[in-house]
């Protein structure tokens, strides 16, 4: 049995998480964590047995994983608490800097605890990524799309500004062609030379398409998530095989 504590549970992603905890016969759910709760586990529909926290400098539960869908403001200090109290961090948050990320690793491997960032648990956008990666080693010349819900915080998604990292990993030394913006910011972000657009919009859920563009042809690669049902194959991996790491690691491909 994996006793899990869920960092977020009111939001979108935590009450998918939750239904995902309840139908999987190996996990409990041991305990919750929202800053504004302020009910019993039962007026949240939860057993009686789940403690609901409020505050991260109380939360004291016997858990093995501590499963993050917070805000970006948050997830620095809730996976590095989850790290220094010995539950196995499942982190689905984004918003990590590089720097705060290699902290945590740091951290991690010093307390030997495994762990996992996972920038995005759906296996379509684990493949999207996969294949750019192969496609900008023949097509340096790119760019990428993200299409989110209206409500989302952050821009770019994690997961485009991993994609781009991804590419510049093995994308040859290359200037692409820009133009000048007569509008601050029409031509997206800039990664290291690659431009990431983050679309918002009601109707959507997660969405990307990575454009490639060569002499005369083009390769556009793209993932949908219409349900966020899709990310929850991914977290049941990631909390059982999480135990098996001896360090945080970043990406879901790490256990697949
Ligand atoms: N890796 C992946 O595959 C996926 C990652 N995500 C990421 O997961 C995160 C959550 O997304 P989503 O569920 O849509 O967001 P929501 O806004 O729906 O939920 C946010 C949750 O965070 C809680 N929260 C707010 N402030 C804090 C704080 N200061 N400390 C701790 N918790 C806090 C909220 O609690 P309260 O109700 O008390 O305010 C709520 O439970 C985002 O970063 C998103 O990008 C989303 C989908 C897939
Ligand atoms: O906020 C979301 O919804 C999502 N966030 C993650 C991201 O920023 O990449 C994963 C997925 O795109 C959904």
């Amino acid at each position: 049995m994996v006793k899990i504590l869920l960092a977020g549970f009111t939001g979108s992603m935590g009450q998918k998480a939750i239904k995902m905890i309840e139908d999987t016969p190996e996990f409990d759910l041991v305990a919750v964590y929202a800053p504004t709760a302020d009910q019993s586990a039962a007026e949240y529909g939860l057993a009686d047995s789940v403690a609901v926290f409020n505050d991260l400098n109380q939360i004291d539960a016997d858990a093995d994983v501590w499963i993050d869908f917070t805000i970006p403001d948050s997830v620095y200090k809730d996976t590095k608490f989850a790290i220094e109290h010995g539950y196995h961090p499942v982190i689905g948050t984004t918003g990590l800097t590089d720097d705060q990320e290699a902290e945590l690793i740091a951290l991690s491997k010093q307390k030997q605890l495994g762990g996992l960032i996972a920038p995005n648990f759906g296996l379509s956008a684990v493949l999207l990524m996969k294949f750019a990666k192969e496609a900008a080693q023949y097509f340096p010349d790119v760019e990428v799309i993200e299409m989110h819900h209206e409500d989302k915080k952050d821009a770019p998604s994690g997961t485009a500004l991993s994609t781009a990292k991804m590419i510049d990993e093995v994308r040859p030394n290359h200037e692409q062609g820009d133009s000048k913006e007569s509008m601050p910011g029409v031509r997206g972000g800039d990664y290291h030379g690659i431009r990431i657009h983050a679309v918002r919009l009601p109707g959507y859920i997660a969405h990307e398409q990575v454009l490639f563009g060569g002499a005369g042809e083009a390769l556009t690669i793209r993932q949908d998530s219409f349900d966020r049902a899709s990310f929850m194959q991914g977290v049941k991996v990631a909390v059982k095989n999480v135990k098996k790491l001896s360090e945080l690691v970043v990406g879901l491909e790490n256990l697949l």
